[in-house]
């Protein structure tokens, strides 16, 4: 039957098996042999030795001082001769061999980092089919033609690569995401992440995280401007995995922060209040601050609050009720009006602080005012983000029924956790797979772990600024909060709340 034709309905599909190879049949003379092995020989020599010059070529441009250099020894050459065209490179060669550990610096700046980008690049080229090949992202057409993502673009950058690829019928960014640890293997990288392409559908980014420009710790961007207010949709809390800043959305948005104990929970809310200092002292941010330790870890900036509630377990609770008090008034104004909160000095946007939220849903031992807790808790994340009262609460332990409301915060970042299980917890189901190994990061790294939005699978690897006790202390000093607020006496409680509970006879009665 005739390969590929169609017969009757349908078409006949092509296998493997039709195609018969061509034998070529070997010269069975010595001299015909030696003939045969010498033009191999020399055919592979033609292709090296061009494949070399473009190669040599393609450097040259990828690192300009050797392109000036090549560029001078060949002027030599051409006008001085031989002689001065081998004395020149010897030259060269010896200001190369002493640059490197003179000027360490300039020469990772100008050669070397550019010689590894440029072999990064052959590397991605080279082995991708092959690597796609073998990882088993490949689809079989109706023809057995076997397919494999197409390697298109490639981005090179200091800390990451951004490759953009393109998929094939029949293979889907799952599929990407279940093959980045051979990925990461075979380019000998660091971490390997697959992102939705903002601009072609059918494609993604891949990032290949080459060197680790989050192992330093980061110092705080710059001294916050009293004269420029902070921008509450880019607030600059640190530095990406990529060498980027970090910038983070707080206007509309809850801020989940979950580490075990030392990764660095306080170092995320102090680059945060480093940037919202100049707005809390111009009256247009306000902090509400509940410190379950006691003052321990607010008291030491206690002037930049507007409200904190850090004695008793009841002071904290009337003080998240005052906040949804707040959100439930603000909306109730709002109604018909606008639908997101612009802050002003009159009417100023609102950060709720919760050290350790879980010892407010979980630890408390009256259990009606865990409920109380829980249920101002849920008001304010459910409806806080128009009304402009943002939730920042830090958490020691993820489990669901530690912390029931954490699906609410819209922004999560996964510090260093004990387990991989919590992974999922905290920044939802599949965020391992997609690279937050928040199990992973050491303990010598506080500060570093992995955000995740809501509506997004983006998994992004940052580290907060690191800032100091003293620096604190100077910031509650120079950007004082002009108002200050004490919990008020009584608290209006929901009526469930403040009816008696009924006695057993009583309820088989109603
Ligand atoms: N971003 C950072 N860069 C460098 N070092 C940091 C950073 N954040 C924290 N550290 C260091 O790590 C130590 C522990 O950090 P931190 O107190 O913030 O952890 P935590 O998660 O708040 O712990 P706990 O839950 O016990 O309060 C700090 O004393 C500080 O020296």
């Amino acid at each position: 039957m005739p390969i590929g034709r169609s017969v009757g309905r349908g078409a006949t599909i092509r296998r493997r098996a039709n195609v018969q190879p061509t034998l070529i049949e070997p010269s069975r003379t010595f001299a015909g042999r030696l003939r045969h092995r010498g033009l191999v020989a020399a055919g592979r020599f033609v292709v090296v030795a061009v494949w070399g010059a473009i190669m040599a070529g393609w450097l040259l441009l990828y690192v300009p001082v050797l392109l000036a250099a090549a560029a001078l020894v060949a002027l030599v050459w051409t006008t001085q001769g031989r002689g001065g065209g081998l004395a020149l490179i010897a030259l060269v060669t010896v200001a190369l061999v002493v640059w490197s550990p003179a000027h360490p610096d300039s020469w990772e700046r100008c050669v070397a980092s550019r010689c590894h980008r440029f072999a990064r690049r052959i590397r991605y080229r080279w082995n991708w089919a092959d690597l796609m090949a073998a990882a088993e992202v490949q689809s079989r057409d109706a023809h057995h033609i076997v397919r494999v993502p197409r390697l298109l673009y490639c981005r090179l950058g200091r800390y990451a690569d951004l490759l953009t690829v393109q998929l094939c019928p029949g293979i889907t960014p799952e599929d990407l995401e279940a093959a980045t640890e051979a990925i990461r293997s075979e380019f000998r990288a660091l971490e390997v992440r697959v992102l939705p392409h903002e601009r072609f559908r059918g494609c993604v980014w891949l990032r290949v995280i080459c060197s680790d420009t989050l192992l330093d710790p980061t110092a705080p961007p710059k001294g916050p401007d009293a004269d420029r207010p902070p921008d509450l949709t880019k607030l600059h809390l640190g530095r990406r995995e990529d060498g980027e800043p970090w910038l983070l959305r707080l206007l509309g948005r809850h801020l989940l922060v979950a580490g075990a104990t030392g990764a660095g929970k306080s170092s995320v809310v102090a680059s945060l209040l480093v940037q919202l200092a100049p707005a809390i002292h111009a009256g247009t941010v306000r902090l509400i601050g509940i410190d379950p330790k006691g003052g321990m870890e607010f008291g030491l900036y206690r002037d930049l609050f507007h409200l904190l509630a850090c004695e008793t377990e009841e002071d904290m609770v009337r003080a998240l009720e005052a906040a949804a008090e707040l959100v439930a008034d603000r909306a109730r104004s709002m109604a018909g009006v606008t639908r997101q909160h612009e802050p002003t000095v009159e009417e100023p946007f609102y950060v709720v602080l919760v050290d350790e939220i879980a010892s407010l849903t979980a630890y408390i031992g009256d259990r009606g005012l865990k409920e109380r807790a829980k249920q101002a808790l849920g008001r304010l994340l459910t409806k806080g983000r128009a009304p402009g009262v943002s939730v920042v609460g830090c958490v020691q332990d993820p489990r669901k029924d530690v912390l029931e409301v954490r699906n609410l915060f819209t922004t999560r970042i996964g510090l260093r956790l004990a387990e991989k299980t919590e992974v999922p917890m905290v920044l939802g189901e599949g965020a391992r797979e997609r690279g937050a190994l928040c199990d992973r990061i050491p303990m010598s790294a506080p500060g570093v772990g992995y955000l995740v939005e809501d509506g997004s699978t983006v998994v992004t690897k940052v580290r907060a600024a690191y800032v100091d006790d003293d620096q604190l202390r100077w910031l509650a000093q120079t950007f004082p909060c002009p108002t200050l607020e004490v919990l008020p006496e009584v608290v209006d409680l929901p009526d469930q709340q403040r009816r008696p509970r009924k006695s057993k006879s009583e309820r088989e009665a109603s």
